[in-house]
């Protein structure tokens, strides 16, 4: 039975899957529909990514705009990675906070990021990082903050990681705030 707990940040919800080991190896379920269901919450998950990324990169802070907003389920394969959520909806008491959890290839848990979050990692140990979606990648809708912006005040543990061009040149929160016109 994988064990559930909420974050500090509502609608946030971690889990940590059972794992079962034997003198083969392990084995644990990595996904059950009625982990969400029974917080009822129903997704239909319909995208499923897979990166690898080494050890010192920052991927994020990434979201979709509607009508292509993502739900995501985020776990780590292999490796280590700190991840980060970042709330940015329109009217949330934590418009603005973050949370984050280290996400270990060998203690297997997960985060499920509702819609209405930048999302986020920074690579502790080389990592295979895969995630469900609840919406298709669009690239027109793709949004973002700026990893790095003091107002965030992220420890990300990394100082001057390897990141994407378009990583480097997101809006920070302030002026996503006035262009969202509060939010998503
Ligand atoms: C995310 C994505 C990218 N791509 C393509 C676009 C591009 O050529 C290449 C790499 O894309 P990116 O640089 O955006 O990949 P990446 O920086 O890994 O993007 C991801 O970051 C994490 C933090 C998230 O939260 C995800 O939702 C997603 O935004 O893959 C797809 O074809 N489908 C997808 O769903």
């Amino acid at each position: 039975m994988a064990e559930l707990r909420s974050a500090p940040i509502a609608g946030l919800i971690e889990i940590f899957p059972k794992i079962f080991h034997d003198s083969r190896g392990y084995f644990f379920e990595s996904y059950r529909h009625d982990w969400l269901a029974k917080n009822g919450i129903t997704v239909d998950w319909v995208q499923d990514n897979q990166s690898f990324s080494q050890k010192g990169t920052v991927r994020g802070l990434h979201f979709q705009h509607a009508p292509f907003a993502q739900a995501k389920l985020v776990r780590v394969i292999s490796g280590k990675v700190l991840d980060v959520v970042v709330d940015l909806r329109k009217d949330s008491p934590t418009f603005g906070a973050h949370y984050s959890t280290v996400l270990d290839g060998e203690i297997n848990n997960l985060l499920f990021v509702p819609v209405g979050f930048a999302h986020g990692f920074s690579v502790l140990e080389d990592a295979i990082f895969a995630y469900k979606c609840s919406d298709y990648y669009n690239k027109l809708s793709e949004g973002g903050i700026l990893w790095n912006d003091p107002k965030l005040g992220i420890d990300w543990r990394i100082d001057e990681p390897i990141i994407s061009d378009k990583d480097k040149t997101w809006t920070s929160l302030a002026e996503f705030k006035i262009q969202s016109n509060g939010g998503l």
